[in-house]
Order: C-alpha cells, then sequence, then structure tokens
C-alpha cells in the first residue's frame, strides 16, 4: 500500500506495553530509562523542545519523524512518504477514547496533564477537558447554547434561536427548555403587555409565527398542557396583516421614477392589469444586472404603497431575501418538494393561506427559470382551485421573472437534455405568458463594452465563445506565474488591506474571490482567514455513524470530509471574518442558504452573527449548532450525522452561490479549465464594469500551456504568402449539396469559425463533402407567427417566432417529412440569403400543420431542414432571432454536432485584404475529434 500507513500507540500515563525477557528482573527492567518511553511519551518530549514539532499533530508526527524503537526516539524523516493513523478505539473504552480525540485535533501537547488543561485549568478527565475544548457534544449542549444566548439580553434574537432549535436541533424535551427560559424570552414584553397572561400568549405567539414561516407548528412541540390555539379571526387575518405591514423602502418607492424605459414598458403593462383587476401572467427575462430585481422592488412598492398585498417570492433563498417581505416560493406556497405530473395543491379553501392567495393583488417569483415546471404548474392550479376559476393562474396578476442563461433547474443526476425539459419553457403555461425582455445592463452601465461582452458570453455565441472556449479579454487577466504566486496576487488585489477589513466592512463585503469548485473555495477561505487579524476561534463538528459500532472505524474518516452544502469538520472563525449560511434557516426573516454574515461574538454554543447584504442587512442572530444527514451518495456511500454551526467563511464563494449578488470587486479563479460559459456568465455578469473584474486560471501543466499558445492560428493572422495552411475551425453549418450551373461541378457551402471567432465561408468539392459533418434534422416548424420589430442589444431588428415540433415524436414522423418534401419545391436561397421572410410567408404549411401532435416546443429550426424550407442559414436565423430565443436556440444548438477540424484552405491572395475572408476553398478536412475526446495530438 503506499503511502505507507504508520500506526501510532495510544495509551493512558503510565500504562504503555513494555517489553522484557523471560529472564530479566521486573524492579529492573521497570527502572530503566527506556522503559518509561513510548512513541506517545517522546512525542511529548520533542514537542518540548522542537518548535517545529509543535506544529504537529500526534497522527501527523510519522509525515516528518521517524520512531526508533531501539533507541525510543523520533528522528527526523529523510525519505518516505507515509500517513500516520492512531490505533482504533471504541468509545465504550472511556477515557482511551476520549485521549484520542484529543490528540487528533490538539496541536503542541507538552503532557499528558498538558492534554487536560483547557485555558489554563486543568481538568479531572480527558473527556472533560475534549467537552471543553468543544470536541464532545454534551447532552446539555441546547440547553447551554440557550444560556449563553440568554446572556446577551436580545429578547427577540433569543426567541428566534428558540424557534429555531425547536424545529432544527430535535430537543429531547421542548417543555422543559421553555419552562427554563420563558422569563428570557419575555423580558420586553412585561413593559407593553399588562398581564402575565398577556405577556405569555404575546410571547408564544410571536415563536409560534417564527415556527410557521420556517414550515412547522408550534403545537408539535408540546409546550404546553393544552394545544395553544390564538383568536381564530385573528388567525385568519394574520398571513395578511403581516404582508400589508411589510416595510416599504422609500427608494423603492422612488424607484418607479427612475425605471428606464424597457423597465417602465413592465412596470406600466403589469400596474395595468393590477389596478383593472384584471388577469395576466408575465415572464420578465433579462440577462444579469438589467435591473429586473430593481423593477420587482418598484413594482412591490407602488402596490403595497395603496394598501395592497404583493407577494414577493423567488426561487432560491438569497434571491427572496433581497426584496421585502421576500420568501422562497416553495415556503410561500407551502409547495411539496417532490412534484410529479400528477401533482396537485392540498391548499384548503378556509386555509389562511387561501386567503392570503385570494387577496393578493401582484405575485412575483423572482429566478422562475431555476425552478421545476411542475413547481410553477402547482400553483397554477393551487390559484385555479381557491379562486374557483378556470383561467390561468386563477385570474391573478403573475410576475415570473429570471435569466435562462445562469442556472437552469436542478435535475439529480439529469442530464442536459433532461435539465432543460424540466424547465418552465416546456410547461403548457410557457405559451401563455406575455414575456418582455430586458436588455440594457444596468449594472453595467457605465462600461458599455463591458455589459456587451458578458451578454456575449452569457449567449454562449461565437465570437467570444466557440465551443466552450471562451476569449477573455487581456486587461482581465492576472497573469500566471506559478500556482501560489499568482493566487496571491489575486488575493492581494482583492483585500490588499486586509488588516483592515474590520473597519471597512461594508466595502469589504462586496468584494469576493469566486470560483467553480467547493474545493478551491476551501483553499482560498484557510489562507484568508490566517491573515485575517484577530485571535482564532475554532469549532469542530461532532460527527456520528449511523450505526454506532461503526464509529470507531469510521471517525476519523468523516472529520476529514466536507459533503456538498455542509460545513466543514473544523471550522475556524474570527471576530468581523464574513461567513455564508448553508441553510434556508427562515428566508422571511433574511436567513437562507447563502446569507452572507459578519460575525460578531462566539461562544461555546452560540455564534452571534449580523446580516451583512440584502434587505435584513443589520440585523443580529443567534446561530446555533445544527445536525446535518448528508446526501448517502456524496460522501462516498457512507451514512452518518454532523452536527455543527450551518456556516462557512464567504472571503470565498462557488459562482452559483454568487447568483444575485451585486459585488462591487470580482476575482474569479479557476484553477481548472473546464468551466461553462453559462457559469462564466454568471461570475462575470456580478460586477459593474470590466476593471472591477480579474480573472486567474491556472492551466493544468506545461505542456497544455504550450499547446495553447502554438496550435490556434486565427484566420486574421493569414497572409496572401499562406499557402496550404492548416487551423482549426469548427463547421458551425453546412449548407445542402449544390451543383454548379457553370461548371457542373458538386459543391457544398460551410460556415465555419476559427477559434477566435473569425468567420469565414468556405466551399468543399468532391470528395470531401461524404464527411459526415453536422445537422441532423432537429425539429420542424408548425406555426410560425408574423414577423415584429423587437430592440435587442444590438439595435432594433426584425424577428420571427417559429415553432417547432420535435422529431423525438414519431406520431409526426411521415408528416414531417411531406413538410420538408414539400417544401423543397420552393426555391431554395443559397447559405447566407436573407430572403427567408417571403418564403416563409408564402409558404402555406399552416393546412398539414393540423395533423401534427400537439408536441410544440418553442424552438427555432437549424441546419439544412431550416436552409431548404426557409432559404435561410442557421446563423441568421440565430442572429435575427430576439432575446427570447435564444434559450431554446442554445438547447437545440447544444445538440448539434459542432466539431473541431483541421481544414486546409486555398485562400485567394486577391481578396485577403477584405475585412471579412469569405472567399476559401478547401482542400482536405480532417476531423480532430480524437484530439479531444481521447486527449491525442494531431
Ligand atoms: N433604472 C435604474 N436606475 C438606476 N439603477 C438601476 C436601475 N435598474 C437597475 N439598477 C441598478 O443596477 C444594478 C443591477 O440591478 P438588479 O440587481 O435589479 O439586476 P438583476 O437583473 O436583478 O440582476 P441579476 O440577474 O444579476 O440578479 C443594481 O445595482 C440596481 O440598483
Amino acid at each position: 500500500m503506499y503511502p505507507a500507513v504508520y500506526s501510532l500507540h495510544l495509551h493512558l500515563e503510565d500504562q504503555h506495553p513494555v517489553t522484557f525477557r523471560a529472564n530479566e528482573d521486573l524492579i529492573n527492567v521497570v527502572s530503566l530509562d527506556r522503559s518509561r518511553k513510548s512513541m506517545l511519551t517522546e512525542f511529548f518530549t520533542l514537542n518540548r523542545v522542537d518548535d517545529n514539532a509543535k506544529r504537529l499533530l500526534y497522527k501527523e508526527f510519522p509525515e516528518y519523524y521517524v520512531w526508533n524503537q531501539q533507541y525510543k526516539e523520533w528522528t527526523p524523516r529523510k525519505k518516505k512518504t507515509v500517513i500516520g493513523r492512531i490505533v482504533t478505539v471504541n468509545p465504550f473504552e472511556g477515557e482511551r477514547y476520549y485521549l484520542r480525540i484529543l490528540l487528533n485535533h490538539i496541536r503542541g501537547l507538552l503532557s499528558f496533564e498538558d492534554l487536560r488543561t483547557v485555558d489554563g485549568v486543568v481538568s479531572p478527565t480527558f473527556r472533560e477537558a475534549a467537552t471543553m475544548h468543544g470536541l464532545l457534544q454534551r447532552d446539555s449542549s441546547l440547553e447551554d447554547c440557550l444560556q449563553e444566548a440568554s446572556l446577551y439580553q436580545m429578547p427577540s434574537s433569543f426567541r428566534r434561536l428558540f424557534a429555531t432549535i425547536l424545529v432544527y436541533c430535535n430537543p429531547t424535551n421542548p417543555r422543559e427548555l421553555w419552562e427554563r427560559f420563558e422569563q428570557d424570552m419575555s423580558v420586553d414584553f412585561k413593559s407593553t403587555e399588562n398581564s402575565i397572561s398577556n405577556v405569555k400568549t404575546k410571547v408564544l405567539r410571536t415563536i409560534s409565527f417564527t415556527i410557521e414561516s420556517m414550515g412547522k407548528d408550534i403545537n408539535s412541540y408540546n409546550l404546553l398542557d393544552d394545544d395553544i390555539c390564538f383568536d381564530e379571526e385573528e388567525f385568519q387575518s394574520r398571513e395578511i396583516d403581516d404582508e400589508l405591514a411589510v416595510e416599504i423602502p422609500e427608494e423603492d418607492i422612488a424607484a418607479s421614477e427612475s425605471l428606464n424605459s424597457e423597465q417602465k414598458h413592465v412596470y406600466n403593462a403589469v400596474l395595468e392589469k393590477v389596478f383593472a383587476n384584471q388577469n395576466a401572467a408575465f415572464f420578465v427575462d433579462g440577462p444579469g444586472g438589467t435591473g429586473k430585481t430593481f423593477l420587482y422592488k418598484a413594482l412591490l412598492a407602488t402596490v403595497r404603497s395603496r394598501k395592497l398585498v404583493a407577494l414577493a417570492t423567488a426561487s432560491s433563498g438569497v434571491a427572496a431575501s433581497i426584496l421585502p417581505g421576500g420568501r422562497t416560493a416553495h415556503s410561500r406556497f407551502k409547495l411539496p418538494l417532490d412534484t410529479d405530473k400528477k401533482s396537485t395543491c392540498c391548499v384548503s379553501k378556509q386555509s389562511a393561506l387561501a386567503n392570503l392567495l385570494r387577496s393578493a393583488k401582484l405575485i412575483i417569483w423572482d429566478e422562475a427559470p431555476m425552478t421545476r415546471k411542475q413547481h410553477i404548474e402547482t400553483l397554477d392550479k393551487m390559484l385555479r382551485d381557491i379562486n374557483n376559476s378556470d383561467v390561468t393562474f386563477g385570474g391573478k396578476v403573475v410576475v415570473f421573472g429570471g435569466d435562462f442563461r445562469q442556472v437552469l433547474p436542478v435535475v439529480r443526476k439529469g442530464t442536459r437534455q433532461e435539465q432543460v425539459t424540466s424547465s418552465l419553457v416546456y410547461s403548457y403555461l410557457w405559451p401563455t405568458l406575455t414575456k418582455f425582455h430586458l436588455t440594457e445592463n444596468m449594472r453595467a452601465r457605465f462600461d458599455p463594452v463591458f455589459s456587451d461582452y458578458v451578454l456575449e458570453v452569457g449567449n454562449g455565441m461565437p465570437p467570444n465563445t466557440i465551443d466552450e472556449t471562451i476569449k477573455i479579454p487581456n486587461g482581465m487577466l492576472v497573469p500566471y506565474e506559478d500556482d501560489n504566486t499568482s493566487l496571491d496576487h489575486l488575493i492581494e488585489d482583492v483585500f490588499h488591506n486586509i488588516q483592515e477589513y474590520s473597519a471597512n466592512i461594508s466595502t469589504m463585503m462586496n468584494r469576493a474571490i469566486l470560483t467553480p469548485k467547493n474545493g478551491s473555495v476551501d483553499e482560498i477561505n484557510a489562507l484568508l482567514i490566517h491573515r485575517f487579524p484577530g485571535k482564532v476561534h475554532r469549532y469542530y463538528s461532532f460527527d456520528e455513524t449511523i450505526d454506532a459500532s461503526e464509529q470507531s472505524v469510521m471517525e476519523d474518516f468523516l472529520n476529514t470530509l466536507t459533503p456538498n452544502g455542509l460545513p466543514p469538520h473544523e471550522l475556524l472563525l474570527k471576530k468581523n471574518c464574513p461567513i455564508m449560511l448553508l441553510r434556508n434557516i427562515n428566508p422571511s426573516e433574511g436567513l437562507c442558504n447563502g446569507t452572507r454574515l459578519i460575525c460578531r461574538s462566539f461562544d461555546r454554543n452560540i455564534i452571534d452573527a449580523e446580516i451583512a447584504v440584502g434587505h435584513h442587512i443589520g440585523k443580529r442572530v443567534f446561530i446555533p449548532r445544527i445536525p446535518f444527514l448528508p446526501n448517502v451518495d456524496e460522501n462516498s456511500g457512507f451514512p452518518f450525522k454532523r452536527t455543527q454551526f450551518p456556516i462557512r467563511l464567504s472571503f470565498a464563494m462557488t459562482i452559483n452561490k454568487s447568483q444575485g449578488q451585486t459585488l462591487d470587486y470580482v476575482e474569479i479563479y479557476l484553477p481548472q479549465p473546464v468551466f461553462s460559459h453559462g457559469q462564466l456568465y454568471v461570475a462575470l455578469s456580478r460586477a459593474k464594469t470590466a476593471s472591477t473584474v480579474r480573472i486567474l486560471i491556472r492551466p493544468v501543466s506545461t505542456e497544455q500551456r504550450e499547446k495553447m499558445r502554438t496550435v490556434y492560428t486565427a484566420i486574421k493572422d493569414i497572409t496572401p504568402n499562406t499557402r496550404n495552411w492548416k487551423i482549426k475551425m469548427i463547421v458551425a453549418e453546412k449548407s445542402p449539396k449544390r451543383i454548379s450551373q457553370r461548371t457542373n461541378v458538386k459543391y457544398q457551402n460551410l460556415t465555419l469559425f476559427d477559434e477566435e471567432g473569425n468567420r469565414v465561408q468556405a466551399a468543399m468539392f468532391g470528395a470531401d463533402m461524404s464527411n459526415q459533418l453536422i445537422q441532423d434534422i432537429l425539429a420542424v416548424a408548425i406555426k410560425i407567427k408574423p414577423i415584429k420589430e423587437v430592440t435587442t442589444a444590438y439595435g432594433p431588428t426584425t424577428i420571427q417566432e417559429i415553432y417547432v415540433i420535435d422529431e423525438r415524436a414519431d406520431d409526426n414522423d411521415l408528416i414531417i417529412k411531406s413538410i420538408i418534401a414539400r417544401n423543397l419545391t420552393y426555391p431554395s436561397a443559397p447559405l447566407s440569403s436573407v430572403g427567408i421572410r417571403e418564403i416563409v410567408k408564402n409558404c402555406d404549411i399552416a393546412e398539414m400543420m393540423k395533423g401534427l401532435q400537439p408536441m410544440e416546443i418553442a424552438a427555432i429550426m437549424f441546419g439544412e431542414v431550416a436552409e431548404e424550407a426557409f432559404g435561410c442559414s442557421a446563423i441568421e436565423l440565430i442572429e435575427n432571432s430576439g432575446e427570447e430565443h435564444q434559450p431554446y436556440i442554445k438547447s437545440v444548438a447544444d445538440k448539434l454536432s459542432t466539431k473541431i477540424w483541421k481544414i486546409q484552405v486555398y485562400a485567394d491572395p486577391e481578396k485577403l485584404n477584405e475585412k471579412r475572408h469569405k472567399h476559401f476553398n478547401v482542400l482536405s478536412i480532417e476531423a480532430m475529434e480524437d484530439e479531444r475526446n481521447a486527449g491525442s495530438s494531431s
């Protein structure tokens, strides 16, 4: 086995084994100096004299020192890599087990007594010492946690903490906790209420509200002998009163005056329906930073300021917490977590929620593309049901919004196709939504070049994105020197005066390092917390195997795991450091998965923190340890429970977690080259200008770096003297095969892109044409809407919405074929023709469509079929399509077999000075697929 595992002895004081010969005198043996020595005692001895040793845990010792059995001493290791492991001990062995826990976590130990000493106090047992170090969970840990919180004398935060403990920590006896801390939770009400029973009712009512907003019922916790009943009428109207009481920020009221023309257009359209009491459902699509949230806030403020109910929801907790009164759609509508096609909602018509929904004049659901279509369909059914209406969304005004370029719904272990089909676009509701597009990047409005660049990356289109290779402007790149130096430069750039962090918290919280994977997040956070000023506080998780008999064997291993979404085993924190919450504890109070906070103070069982961003900024919260049961799939298939504070450091965060946040300074760290343009888009669109973005790309190997430099030749670098050059191209499109009328030669036109996005059109002749290139039939148009004028990011243009039928619908196969055959009789225009609209208009496809099964997908037709039917190239279709088509185009285009080819092209020297080199002839074509798939070079 490599590396070798070095087993380390473990024993209580003076209880180590001693070897001796049968004829030796035992008294002599015991008095010998070497008999007093063991691996462990000599570990202590070396720690007393060697500063390097002091930095190590006992189990790390063998990596740097070798145990000499003959002389009973540790000497520095010169070669061979080994790892150490302290022998396994069963928890039933008592003190030896606790000794092992201490040794596994505490450094610089000098003696057994030192092991038992915590903050200068010597504990009688190792168990007590381990508990004092926070390495063992006390039976009374929840009580201790509340006791610590009570000393802060912040009754409203204390009540929230109590509710959190009831809901998330499963206390064995909630009533005992209630009785013990009732007074601490009542302090503020004692001065406003005139009797003890009123105080009690008020305290219980506020706790009940919090518990309810966490999706639970106070009566499940047996706090009093009888169930707690609040006045029925009050209960019914409370949800509505709460909504009407949502604070309306002044700036949100003013926002309606500063909307840009696109935002204003949506604002007017929505409010017209709200105030006319007419039903309507909208979808506001806009790339990151185009002011969707700004618009929602303006809408909410206007409706709420007229004392009408407007519900603010979002798919994720972070997006919800940015909106005043925002809740996750799941908690607001009590949506079931598992939804299937048949799922209906189980909200009774008499419930308080039904009352609230009936009175709502406006419902907003942000980040709708992130949710599965079934959830939105459930809301539709629920609203129809409680409003006794057959109209979509029960006749309400509903505004969905989001950005399809960002994250699609998560389908566990689902393919990209499954993710796409589970999105709202594939719902029966999609065609019923009135779509609006916001195109002006308000976040980056002072840097239009950057704003265009971000949008192009988001669309994943050439010239900036070629087959998932993204071109990054030089000005944004942090030059790569070596891993550590470059990462240091990146960190310096963003947090150069980390010593001053506490004095500039609001500035610092607007800076972050974004990276794709959790591993890199941990790497950077670990570096930064060491550089951060102040005393370190360590919190260890309690990791328990579900099967108690496995605890002794698995414990060390579990401590090394940080499954997705879980806090680490060892949490290092300092006063005023930034942290991020990892659980949706209570989104209506701003506490959701992704909320960023600042640590204010620490106790053994609670962390006092302050919300640092969003609508709830400044709110103080007590965070207790809570149990996590990680998904078995994500931790090598081993079920266990981790009890830890639900937080992690947030100097760095994953790109996914940054969604929805505006940052003044964005550093993007890409340790792996594998990266989707959608992810980079999310990261870039957090920033306001190019000058506030820095990107560090760590090449995997020098070989790869060399290859990146030398292999690619760009079209623009070709000179008239260049002959028979080879270049990597993407065949983006090919025309139908044609015969030249003049020369009778067979040829085929191609649209090619090089790696930099330079485009050429080339022709292919003879045998080369038999290459199985690209583009199968993906879909056929079944509904073509009239041409309309729209304003896109590229200026005003005309678009045409085309609904296509999926080729997978077998029943439609024959009809599709006949449509194609019929259309082929129309004159076919050349590849670059723009004659599409005329031809489409004249096509009488409508009659044939009637026979088709209604398996509509909204998309655009590509490739030969598109060209044959419409006389238009796919590229033209893409360029002439409105924003709303981009997601479908993307999903269809993803299926296209764009490949990289090595192509010999003949360039006509006469034409090379032209801006766009159009006149090339392809001499030969060689697929480069192997290089990408199998890693062999060409
Ligand atoms: N009309 C406006 N006038 C002034 N500032 C605006 C306007 N619209 C938006 N902004 C500002 O632009 C920035 C981005 O807006 P917002 O957060 O609403 O965009 P978004 O579309 O929700 O972005 P994302 O999808 O990334 O969350 C914010 O700082 C916001 O205050």
